[in-house]
């Protein structure tokens, strides 16, 4: 059975099901514009979400809400039942949110090896671990998130040498080594070669068997390759949400989105 939904979207609180993400009537106003208008949405644990929408629509927007770079009019965001919208950035972090940004912030001068090093959580591993195994904790990691973004092979290049695509799945992996519980993604695919593409998918097929990822695309293959569920923006509000097959046919979605 379907939990009750009212007229907002919001599911009635004794019913909900455990998800990993719950965006309730969430609300944004710049200078009384609002961006992002009553918005409600869910994440289960596990699920490639993917949000698209025409340019403005408050995509990218909902990620900042997210990650607490924008803070909230309105509404709650909750997190495994935590309330992120009143912690900070930092903190929304430690809790087990990632986000990548559509450009790469990698450190071009340092090597494959020494960008996924540097990201390894600081005091992750057993407190007072002698040093040695420590570095050998966080040496297995690199090679392990190395292999899981085709990187194996590239960890002792220069990060300015790689790719673009290669870049993009360097940043992936900065992310990951932190082991996040919910990645999300602007747009990763931007600028990609059509292999790289269909490796990143395979990426992100491969890192949810334990987390979730929001992303936001526009390239409509790609979404079709991913997506578990496709939330469509529109005006700061879902204008139809569900299965790729549904969304694709919903005359809402051709008329606003799909049909430019
Ligand atoms: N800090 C801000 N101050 C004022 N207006 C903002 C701010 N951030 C976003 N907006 C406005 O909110 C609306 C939604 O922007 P947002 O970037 O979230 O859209 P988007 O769906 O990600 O679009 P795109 O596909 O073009 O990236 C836009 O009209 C934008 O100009």
């Amino acid at each position: 059975m379907n939990p009750p939904i009212n007229s907002a979207g919001v599911i009635s609180d004794q019913m909900a099901p455990d998800f990993l993400l719950a965006v309730e009537a969430l609300t944004v106003s710049f200078d009384g514009f609002k961006a992002v208008n009553d918005l409600s949405f869910y994440v289960d644990e596990r699920e490639i979400r993917v949000i698209v929408g025409p340019n403005g629509a408050g995509k990218t927007t909902v990620l900042d809400l997210i990650c607490g770079k924008t803070k909230a009019t309105s509404g709650s965001i909750k997190f495994r039942g935590q309330e992120l919208t009143r912690m900070s950035e930092s903190k929304i972090v430690q809790a087990g949110i990632g986000r990548k940004f559509q450009t790469p912030s990698i450190y071009d001068d340092l090597t494959v090896f020494e960008n996924l090093e540097i990201s390894y959580p600081k005091g992750r591993s057993v407190f007072g671990a002698l040093a040695f195994k420590r570095d050998a904790t966080v040496r297995d990691r690199v090679f392990e998130v190395a292999e899981m973004i085709f990187l194996e092979n590239k960890l002792n290049e220069r990060a300015e040498f790689l790719s673009h695509g290669q870049k993009q799945w360097l940043e992936i992996g900065m992310l990951l080594i932190q082991d996040p519980d919910l990645l999300m993604l602007d747009e990763p695919v931007a600028g990609m070669s059509v292999s790289e593409r269909k490796k990143t998918a395979e990426l992100l097929n491969k890192i949810i068997a334990n987390r979730s990822i929001i992303v936001i695309e526009h390239d409509m293959k790609f979404v079709e390759d991913i997506a578990h569920k496709v939330t469509v923006l529109h005006q700061g509000k879902v204008l139809s949400e569900g299965k790729m097959d549904h969304v694709k046919h919903d005359p809402k979605v051709v008329e606003v989105y799909l049909g430019h």
